[in-house]
């Protein structure tokens, strides 16, 4: 209950990401999953987790060594002045080797923290996308997610794209927000000992200046990032349309108006994108233009204590080589705070992409939490059964309220066949879906098998679902490890029952894996055949079959109905067609208004 009141109130409609505390504590979820609560020992259980871990660890040390080389790679320069003015050429020879066994060390150094960072990021994504999935493939979440529109927007896209964004993001973020707090004490430090405080204060000042300024300028950012992935989405998905209905369209003579559609989507997202290039284009500017006065700043502030008789007593070489560190030292300062403001570009980047991940996780720990602590068939009104389906004064509702049926007390025995009737939008359907747990009954209950187990109740819907897989993996569908079991013997003895024989000679290797291409090698009608080789090989207790022979031949529907019958599976169909009214013993007819009639049929 704990749990429930703290993620009580998904925050569904808000749309402006903000840096603030509903920001931390969605970053603070995002990061329990990559790197585990933090323990007394560090390290956990959790292999992955702990390998994220070790990553970051290694990234952090790569990098910090890196800097190492960087700074002596800086002060190269210095000492190749101090050998020149000097015109000394055994120091300079002396100098050189050093000088490009460092360079070579500090771009390799460079290589392996981009490297390191890579796979950290790879892992992040890994860890990240699997925890979503598994929360959002279950059973009880994926419908629920997906049936109520408001809920959570392109789930698919949060997954397969906002997740790298971020992980990316991450990386970049929490490889700085270590290594430049120390790097910034650092090359303080060093600048005082070098200008005096007058160095550092120069340089706090201008870093102040700066990330006010582009403060002000990113928080229309962060909210810009938020609706373009949104839009971005909307964009995506009507293409992934064209592709399923191309067919549809094609035939409806659609494409202009599917084109202007498009378009549409598509200029609102060009709008936001030009809007977000406009505005980084300023945080730019003050970001590029602070870099370029950290250039001329550096001599500034050297030139105070020269100019005021502190280092008179250097020669011209010492002189030289001490412009040359300093120079180094305060561009070097100025620049890590310049990662600084430009981390807050990507902190706001960030924060829109932790925004839609952390809204889908608050989504998801909401119903797995309202999963966990509910027994499943209990919420749904369905109680695991016996030997029938039964209503028991059922009254079904739609989520908006309307009435499918009032007080349903039905009882469909084994081999005692239902056939569903009624017009277009009575709640055909919707009774099924209260049968298999999708919707719950508002008052009564429903009685059936126990749900989840193929053997004791298959459903076939309308629109015969082509899973992605193998012929073998099509026929035991739901099940993988059935497939592994089925013989080539019984895949053709199945496909053969079906009526498909033909595609024998097409598919000849059972156990290539096809995804698209099933919607292209079947029609409509040969795939509603195929998904009937299931009913065939599960032989259930019960099959749901809802107008899914309605494309098929007279004749193999007949035999199919037939062959069942002689199985012994009990049907329940859901059809308009009245020639398989006789492979029934009663009819539930629903009149869309909430009532309901049931008639024994004679034969
Ligand atoms: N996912 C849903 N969310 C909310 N309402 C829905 C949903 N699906 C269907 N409905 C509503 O439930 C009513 C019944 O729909 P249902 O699909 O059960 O009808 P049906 O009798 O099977 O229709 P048809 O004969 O056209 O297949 C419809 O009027 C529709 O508005």
């Amino acid at each position: 209950m704990v749990g429930r009141e703290r993620y009580a109130k998904v925050p569904s409609n808000e749309r402006h990401p903000k840096l603030d505390r509903n920001f931390l504590r969605r970053l603070k979820t995002i990061l329990r999953i990559l790197f585990g609560r933090p323990t007394i020992w560090f390290l956990h259980r959790n292999e992955r987790r702990n390998s994220v871990l070790f990553l970051y660890l290694l990234l952090i040390g790569a990098a910090c060594f890196n800097e190492v080389l960087f700074y002596y790679v800086g002060l190269t320069p210095s000492k190749f002045y101090s050998v020149l003015v000097e015109r000394d050429t055994t120091g300079f020879w002396n100098l050189l080797l050093p000088a490009f066994m460092l360079l070579i060390s500090a771009g390799l150094g460079r290589g392996l923290v981009k490297y390191i960072g890579g796979l950290f990021a790879l892992r992040s994504r890994e860890l990240l996308t699997e925890t979503l999935q598994s929360r959002y493939i279950r059973t009880g979440v994926l419908y629920k997610l997906l049936a109520v529109p408001d809920e959570i927007d392109n789930p698919d896209q949060r997954i397969t794209q906002d997740v790298d964004k971020l992980t990316e993001t991450i990386r970049l973020v929490l490889q700085e927000i270590v290594i430049t707090p120390i790097l910034i004490a650092y090359y303080t430090w060093q600048c005082w000992n070098v200008g005096g405080f007058m160095g550092p204060l120069i340089i706090y000042i201008s870093f102040l200046i700066g990330s006010g300024l582009s403060k002000l300028l990113m928080d229309p950012i962060v909210d810009l990032v938020f609706g373009k992935e949104k839009v971005e989405g909307e964009f995506r998905f009507l293409h992934m349309r064209l592709r399923q209905f191309g067919e549809s369209i094609a035939l409806a003579r659609g494409e202009d108006e599917e084109r202007i559609r498009i378009s549409q989507v598509f200029s609102g997202l060009l709008r936001t994108q030009k809007l977000i290039v406009t505005r980084e284009l300023f945080l730019q500017c003050v970001t590029e233009g602070f870099t370029y006065f950290g250039s001329i700043q550096a001599y500034l502030i050297i030139a105070i204590p020269i100019l005021t008789g502190a280092y008179d007593d250097l020669d011209a070489a010492e002189l030289t080589a001490l412009i040359s560190k300093n120079v180094f030292l305060s561009m070097y300062l100025s620049y890590k705070f310049n990662v600084v403001i430009d981390q807050a570009t990507k902190l706001s980047e960030m924060s829109g992409y932790v925004s839609r991940i952390g809204q889908m996780l608050d989504s998801l720990e909401q119903v797995n939490i309202a999963l966990d602590n509910i027994d499943i068939d209990e919420a749904m009104n369905v109680i695991g059964s016996r030997d029938s389906v039964t209503f028991d004064n059922a009254t079904i509702e739609t989520p908006e309220g309307k009435t499918i049926v009032k007080h349903l007390d039905l009882e469909i025995r084994r081999n005692a066949n239902l056939l569903i009737t009624g017009p277009n939008g009575s709640g055909k359907t919707s009774l099924i879906r209260v049968m298999c747990g999708l919707w719950k009954c508002v008052d009564g209950s429903v009685d059936i098998p126990r749900s989840g187990n193929p053997r004791h109740l298959l459903v076939l819907p309308q629109v015969a679902y082509m899973a992605s897989g193998s012929l073998r993996d099509q026929i035991t569908y739901p099940s993988i490890l059935e497939a592994e079991q089925l013989s080539d013997e019984q895949v053709e003895k199945l496909v053969r029952a079906v009526g498909l024989e033909h595609f024998l000679d097409v598919c000849t290797d059972y156990d290539a894996v096809y995804t698209q291409e099933w919607l292209k090698m079947l029609s409509p009608g040969e795939q509603q055949k195929l998904a009937f080789a299931r009913v065939l090989f599960w032989r259930p207790q019960f099959a749901i079959l809802d107008e899914s022979t309605s494309s098929m031949d007279t004749e193999t529907e007949q035999k199919l109905y037939h062959q069942c019958q002689q199985i012994g599976i009990t049907l329940i169909s859901v059809s308009h067609n009245p020639a398989l009214r006789h492979f029934h013993q009663q009819e539930l007819s629903l009149d869309g208004r909430g009532n309901h009639h049931i008639v024994q049929i004679e034969t």
